[in-house]
């Protein structure tokens, strides 16, 4: 029989499993405590907790902790991690070292349903959802671990269309229980899927990065089917609505497309739509995908482009491209090629 994973459960969660095996409501704590604090790797191990409470628990779960398969390096320093994930699938992982700055970039779902033109993950197809545990195993289980100064949830899969493990995996995070990381170590990006933003905003302090690539309606359904669903003037009007204070931080990534994005008209339009959102915007260079008919702006325009809106009063910068190379910069994780066909997956 397949035993449950205690990692990626909550206080919460990990009190009901202690209620149902009739263990002390503290047991609940000690788990969590060894778990994110101790980095326990069998409940064996879990020693404070008594023998008859370690077989009870042995019998139906195990901690789930699983370590990436492969690395691979770039010439850059950035590396891609492989990890295997339930259903003979994987996901991969990209550890972003610079300066003082250690960033893990993690995927929230096995490929992607939001059909985003540019996008490698998104050619994937989408196999399926991550559990928090499978999401904070990335972070847990990488050699680099503890060196890790910042998380971004723009690795492969759209976060907020998986909403309730996302939640979770920032609840275990940025609790005093858990990680106790603050949120403002943790960006989570997503298209604008409006009514889990509502959620994440309410229910999270994370920063939150918004990919918006173009002002204009028909231009953005172009590159983003989600358009039709929830439209750029949706998703900028929820963001007025609250008030995030000083810490807390929005962001627009903008991909440039050579002659289609990056035009007077775009920078007229950027500052008509952000006018009075505290924001800032990262300039993305495309990272070109098989097939696409679509290329990246000159490194020139990039710099105009980034100029005007800074003179429009609105905070930009170009994002460093890092481990093209090794297909682990942005948009290009993909698993696909490790996916069987043969095997039945329920989806
Ligand atoms: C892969 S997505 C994952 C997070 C979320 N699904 C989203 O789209 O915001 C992370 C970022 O990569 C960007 N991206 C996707 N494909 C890209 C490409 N080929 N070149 C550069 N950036 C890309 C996305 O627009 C997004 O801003
Ligand atoms: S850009 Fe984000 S939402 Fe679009 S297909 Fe890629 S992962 Fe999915």
């Amino acid at each position: 029989m397949q035993k449950e994973p205690l990692y990626g459960k909550t206080l919460n969660e990990l009190k009901e499993i202690v209620k149902q095996h009739n263990l002390p409501g503290f047991t609940a704590g000690q788990i969590a405590d060894w778990l994110y604090k101790k980095r326990a790797e069998s409940i064996d191990s879990m020693t404070n907790l008594s023998k008859k409470a370690r077989q009870l628990l042995s019998e139906n779960f195990e901690t789930g902790i699983t370590l990436p398969s492969k690395v691979q390096e770039s010439v850059d320093g950035t590396k891609k991690y492989l990890f295997p994930a339930h259903k003979q699938l994987f996901i991969e992982a990209a550890y972003i070292p610079e300066d003082n700055r250690k960033t893990l970039c993690i995927s929230s779902q096995v490929g992607c349903k939001m059909g985003c033109l540019f996008c490698m993950t998104g050619k994937q197809g989408f196999q399926s959802q991550l559990t928090a545990g499978e999401i904070l195993n990335q972070i847990r289980s990488i050699p680099e671990s503890e060196e890790l100064t910042n998380v971004v949830y723009m690795g492969m899969g759209e976060p907020l269309d998986n909403i309730e493990e996302v939640l979770k995996s920032l609840d275990i995070l940025t609790s005093d229980w858990g990680y106790g990381w603050s949120p403002r170590r943790i960006n989570v990006s997503t298209i604008g899927i409006v009514p889990a933003m509502r959620r994440f905003i309410e229910e999270s302090e994370a920063h939150l990065a918004i990919s918006l690539h173009t002002p204009f309606n028909e231009e953005r359904q172009k590159l983003m089917p989600i358009e039709q669903v929830y439209s750029i003037e949706q998703v900028i009007e929820t963001l007025r609505e609250y008030d995030f204070g000083r810490q807390r931080r929005i962001s627009f990534e903008y991909i440039m497309f050579e002659g289609i994005n990056d035009t007077p008209a775009h920078v007229k339009g950027l500052t008509k739509l952000l006018n009075g959102i505290r924001c800032r915007i990262n300039l993305i260079r495309f990272h070109p995908i098989p097939d696409s008919p679509l290329r990246g702006t000159p490194h020139k325009t990039m710099q105009w482009f980034c100029d005007q809106l800074n003179n429009k009063g609105i905070t930009t910068t170009i994002r460093r491209s890092r481990g093209e190379d090794i297909y682990a910069a942005c948009g290009l994780l993909s698993t696909k090629a490790l996916l069987n066909d043969n095997k039945p997956k329920d989806f």
